[in-house]
């Protein structure tokens, strides 16, 4: 974006940034966090704007995936798009955006290759190649339009739901910012924390002093969606002390400004670590269909659990769909859980079947809340 564009953006937002945000209509995230009553789960859905969806799909058509991110109108368009189909079945949305947009923010090239997924031409391959990074990255300029999204969303939503803001954590974004695309192993990238540790603790906190800034929103997320390639002596070394101190300084920053923002850690694959992460700020752990509910909440007894069905139960029917949430709900209880999946949505899933997914978290739920 030019220099006159990025003016011309700031110019047209001001007034959204000063007028006060319309008041929440469904506050039940907050209540659970709180411990108050609740008259039912409430759940919200990782991916739930996107590939699914025709309406989605249509849009897409006619812009690239990041044109679609960095244009606050089609970026809030497409973030409304399953509230508006599922009503209230949902209780929050998710920005629409990705978690490259932080790399790209700090100098690297990320385009969307179709087939392949978010794609670097030039990764970090050497330690010399940090030197190709952004050095002190403004992200009021370099990420601005997706606080200009995440504000004109939260005037669209006129409060029907809270909206969730979100980043890749750092050894997630690290590994991708090696390997250049998705990877079976992340072999480069691990082969760094092994060859290279302290250039590694270098990319990880200029990435953690990215991300810092960068998270706003109504709740947050927080995806180490790579953690569970790793050992659990390398997710204490390189994923432990980055996250904390993401968490550490965004509570302390919100809560300066009269704000307690809840935030979120999906540390993927990384079951060994439930017990720490249940000793650290995060107010929710979100949990991948791997990890057995009643036996996860037994280990982290305090926390706030979300999650967290196998994404393919969605390709079953709606009697299976509805026996599994039962059971899910069995394990996790009622009380200090979100629902969710256990991953986002797949491309050819059905939307018809996610919404029986929501109405059985629905209707099992305030069964159980009577
Ligand atoms: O619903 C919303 O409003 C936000 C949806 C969202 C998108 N990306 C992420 C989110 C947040 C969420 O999950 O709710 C976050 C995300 N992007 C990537 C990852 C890592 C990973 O997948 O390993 C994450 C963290 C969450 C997670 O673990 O899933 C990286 C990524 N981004 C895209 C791809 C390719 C793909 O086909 O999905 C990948 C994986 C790369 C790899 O490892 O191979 C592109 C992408 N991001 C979003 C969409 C929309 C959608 O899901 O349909 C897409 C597809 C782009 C398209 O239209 O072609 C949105």
């Amino acid at each position: 974006m030019s220099p006159p564009e990025k003016k011309a953006r700031t110019e047209k937002y001001k007034a959204l940034y000063d007028k006060d945000f319309p008041p929440l209509k469904n506050k039940l995230i907050f209540q659970v966090i709180k411990g108050e009553k609740i008259h039912k789960v409430p759940v919200w859905i990782m991916r739930q704007a996107g590939r699914y969806l025709p309406e989605y799909r249509k849009g897409r058509a006619n812009n690239e995936f990041f044109k679609v991110c960095q244009t606050p109108e089609l970026a809030c368009e497409v973030t409304l798009q399953p509230i508006d189909r599922y009503g209230d079945l949902l209780d929050a949305s998710i920005i629409f955006s990705d978690i490259m947009v932080v790399p790209q923010a700090m100098g690297l090239v990320c385009e969307m290759v179709p087939g392949k997924g978010p794609t670097f031409p030039e990764p970090i391959r050497k330690p010399e190649d940090l030197k190709r990074l952004t050095d002190k990255v403004n992200v009021d300029d370099s990420l601005g339009y997706v606080f200009d999204a995440i504000t004109l969303t939260r005037q669209k939503l006129d409060g029907r739901v809270p909206l969730f803001g979100f980043s890749g954590g750092p050894w997630t974004l690290m590994a991708y910012m090696i390997e250049g695309s998705g990877s079976k192993t992340y072999s480069k990238a691990k082969a760094w924390l092994y060859n290279h540790p302290k250039d590694s603790k270098v990319l990880l906190q200029k990435i953690t002093d990215v991300i810092i800034p960068y998270l706003v929103g109504q709740l947050i997320q927080l995806f180490e969606s790579n953690s569970g390639e790793l050992s659990p002596q390398c997710f204490t070394e390189f994923v432990m002390p980055y996250i904390i101190q993401i968490v550490d300084k965004v509570k302390e920053k919100t809560e300066a400004l009269g704000y307690n923002i809840p935030v979120s850690i999906f540390a993927r694959g990384s079951h060994y670590a439930i017990e720490e992460l249940s000793k650290t700020k995060f107010d929710i752990i979100q949990v991948d269909w791997t990890m057995d509910p009643k036996k996860t909440r037994e280990t982290a007894k305090a926390k706030v659990l979300q999650g967290n069905a196998d994404p393919s139960l969605l390709y079953g029917s709606k009697e299976t769909i509805y026996q599994n949430v039962e059971k899910m709900i069995e394990g996790f209880g009622v009380k200090k859980y979100i629902a969710n999946l256990g991953h986002g949505m797949y491309p050819d899933h059905d939307p018809e079947h996610l919404k029986y997914y929501l109405e059985a978290i629905r209707d099992v739920s305030s069964k159980k809340l009577k």
